[in-house]
């Protein structure tokens, strides 16, 4: 079995007398999109500010590519390879998606923006984000402001943001969320076509979402993860289906 990329081990947090990160331990193996269940509060957003950098664990320890990354800043994080798009978007709405991701692909080269910009560098710049674009089903939207991009489409074009880091992982928080059948449905396609370059962890309410692209299913309630497995097992596991599922699922 490959070695996990990303690897989480009893973690803790605490919010006053809350623990809402309750000794969790998962891991993320390449090729893998990892998919984190649950209800209203029981923690999944708080595990994946942890994971990205912006919350410091109580406890417990992360790892990414073989390195301890516990005490890591977000932005040493990114640069190591580790990628989120947000639950609030980060799109600059007035500019253009490919000056968008262009802004992405310049902070992975670590250089700002210059007055008089080297043109064969620009033009390096300009196709290094044309690429993400197209990675993340966007071609033919390049010079549109974000603004005027419709709400699938600004979905893609954070996945394109976050592909621009050079990800080697990618954290998504609520993708699908406010995309309607459609729109989820497309996205689940466009996921699954990047799921061989970049494996993902995916914080997910839409459960056909999740069971059409998940290869494990982590299943977090009060902050405790009480089952990892396929969505069969996790479908058919009693405590998830009492907890969580329902008796339809
Ligand atoms: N900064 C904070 N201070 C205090 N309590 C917090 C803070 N952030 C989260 N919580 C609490 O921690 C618990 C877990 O919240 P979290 O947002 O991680 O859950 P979630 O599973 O992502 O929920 P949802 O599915 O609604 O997004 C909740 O009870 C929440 O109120």
């Amino acid at each position: 079995m490959a070695e996990p990329l990303l690897q989480l081990r009893g973690l803790k947090k605490s919010f006053g007398a809350l623990l809402a990160t309750d000794n969790v331990s998962l891991t993320l193996r390449p090729g893998e999109i990892h998919a984190l269940i649950g209800p209203n509060g029981a923690g999944k957003t708080t595990l994946i500010h942890q994971i990205a950098g912006t919350l410091q664990p109580d406890e417990g320890e992360l790892r990414f590519a073989g390195q301890d990354i516990t005490s890591l800043h977000m932005a040493d994080r990114v640069q190591l390879g580790l990628a989120r798009t947000f639950q609030v978007s980060s799109v600059l709405p007035e500019f253009s998606a490919l000056r968008n991701v262009m802004l992405a692909v310049q902070a992975r080269q670590g250089t700002s923006f210059r007055f008089f910009a080297d043109v064969r560098r620009d033009a390096r710049l300009t196709d290094a984000a044309a690429e993400c674009l197209a990675r993340a089903g966007l071609d033919g939207r390049a010079a549109v402001p974000a603004a005027e991009l419709s709400h699938g489409e600004r979905r893609r074009l954070e996945i394109a943001i976050a592909l621009a880091t050079g990800p080697r992982a990618l954290l998504l928080d609520e993708p699908m969320a406010g995309l309607g059948p459609e729109g989820s449905k497309d996205l689940v396609v466009l996921l699954n076509a990047l799921r061989s370059e970049v494996p993902m962890l995916l914080v997910e309410h839409d459960m056909d979402a999740v069971f059409a692209l998940a290869d494990r299913i982590s299943v977090l309630v009060y902050g405790r993860v009480i089952a990892t497995g396929t969505a069969d097992e996790i479908r058919r596991h009693p405590e998830v289906r009492a907890a969580y599922l329902g008796d339809d699922a």
